[in-house]
């Protein structure tokens, strides 16, 4: 029997689809979405619509038929903290997708695209699959320094444990039996201790902590931004803003488009974008560094993962600095629609789905 798989990944920036015939992708398409267009959408969720409708004119055009398909696979979601494993779409799920229970990120849509979009296709099934919640951490990576909060698990789960299983693989041994310090850095930055299969610490992606990426300023000194809230000058939009969206290059820079801050670096040797760049690296590196002590040294390989780990640049200033506790292995891009698709055919095929309560 051959199943029709259909894989949604939206990200802050740009909404990923791919078909599957089984183990074959058989079309994929990135839809960029330029700042502007996404600035009248108040919150995420209200961008429902419009990336439904680009979807279905992405398919439409490819001259797809969606009535063929047997699964739709969304990347999630801002839910409560979940094991790894696939999820079926429920009412719980729908709901609190909706509700954002622990923030807001555009992966949330992913499973409310995919149950709406099934909703039309008699026999499909709704799922996401290692959302942005997993959580494997240990009650001491838990523990912060005030009792009013606790540390969070919220990071590029899919990714960490796609690129961890392609690399187990090229070694030829269970992703259950290696120690991986795992670094996605892309929209967000997350650096990730993994110990026999599961991420026992990982800096929190969303909510102001590790080192800064893209567009999210990673960790700032807690008592100057208690300041800024209190000054009477900024939202709490604002706020939130600078932590999450308009953080990070995007602050320092004007763009979170790294391959524009490597042109300024190397091609018009600009001193600030070139600072920036090390700045980048040399925080990835220290929180690599943190992640190897989770990980009591043993560490088998380091894994760079994440659009950013196309710039040479900052992969090699990266891996100058951490090389000296374990093998540098390099992941530009992600593995997610892949993962997204495989996750589904594995329960189509019979694997067991998890039910999100
Ligand atoms: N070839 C490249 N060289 C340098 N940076 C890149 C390249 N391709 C993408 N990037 C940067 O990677 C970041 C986005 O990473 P990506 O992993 O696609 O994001 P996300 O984590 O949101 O899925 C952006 O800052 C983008 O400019
Ligand atoms: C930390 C949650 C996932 C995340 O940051 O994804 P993007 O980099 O795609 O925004």
């Amino acid at each position: 029997m051959s199943y029709n798989i259909l894989s949604l990944n939206p990200g802050s920036t740009s909404t990923k689809i791919a078909l599957y015939q089984d183990e074959h992708c058989v079309f994929t398409l990135n839809i960029d979405h330029r700042s502007e267009e996404l600035k009248p959408f108040k919150k995420v969720t209200d961008q429902f619509e419009f990336r439904k409708n680009l979807i279905l004119n992405a398919l439409g055009k490819a001259g797809f038929d969606l009535q063929s398909l047997d699964a739709i696979v969304g990347r999630g979601g801002m839910v409560k903290p979940v094991e790894s494993g696939v999820y079926e779409m429920n009412a719980r799920l729908h709901e609190d997708l909706v509700l954002g229970i622990q923030g807001e990120h555009a992966s949330s849509l992913g499973g409310l695209l995919a149950e709406a979009m099934v909703a039309d296709i008699p026999g499909a099934r709704a799922f996401i699959a290692d959302p942005v919640v997993v959580d494997e951490m240990t009650d001491v990576a838990r523990v912060s320094g005030h009792a009013l909060f606790c540390r969070k698990s919220l990071f590029h789960a899919l990714n960490h444990k796609a690129i961890s299983r392609l690399y187990a693989k090229s070694v030829d041994k269970p992703y259950e039996e290696l120690n991986l310090v795992v670094a996605h850095l892309g929209g967000g930055v997350t650096v990730g201790a993994h110990q026999c299969g599961r991420v026992i610490d990982v800096n929190d992606g969303i909510s102001g902590s590790g080192p800064f990426s893209s567009n999210r300023s990673g960790q700032l000194p807690a008592v100057d931004v208690a300041k800024l809230c209190f000054s009477g000058e900024y939202t709490l939009d604002d706020i939130k803003q600078m932590i999450n969206g308009k953080g990070g290059v995007m602050s320092l820079m004007g763009t979170s488009d790294m391959r524009k801050v490597e042109r300024l670096a190397m091609q018009e040797n600009d001193p600030k974008a070139k600072l920036v760049m090390d700045a980048m690296a040399y925080n990835v590196a220290k929180e690599i560094g943190a992640m190897a002590t989770v990980l009591e040294g043993k560490v088998d390989a380091i894994l760079l993962t994440g659009g950013i780990a196309y710039c040479g640049y900052i992969v090699d200033n990266i891996t100058r600095r951490v090389s000296f506790i374990a093998p540098v292995k390099v992941f530009p891009g992600e593995d997610e629609m892949e993962a997204l698709a495989m996750n589904g055919l594995a329960v189509l095929r019979g694997a067991p789905v998890k039910v999100y309560t």
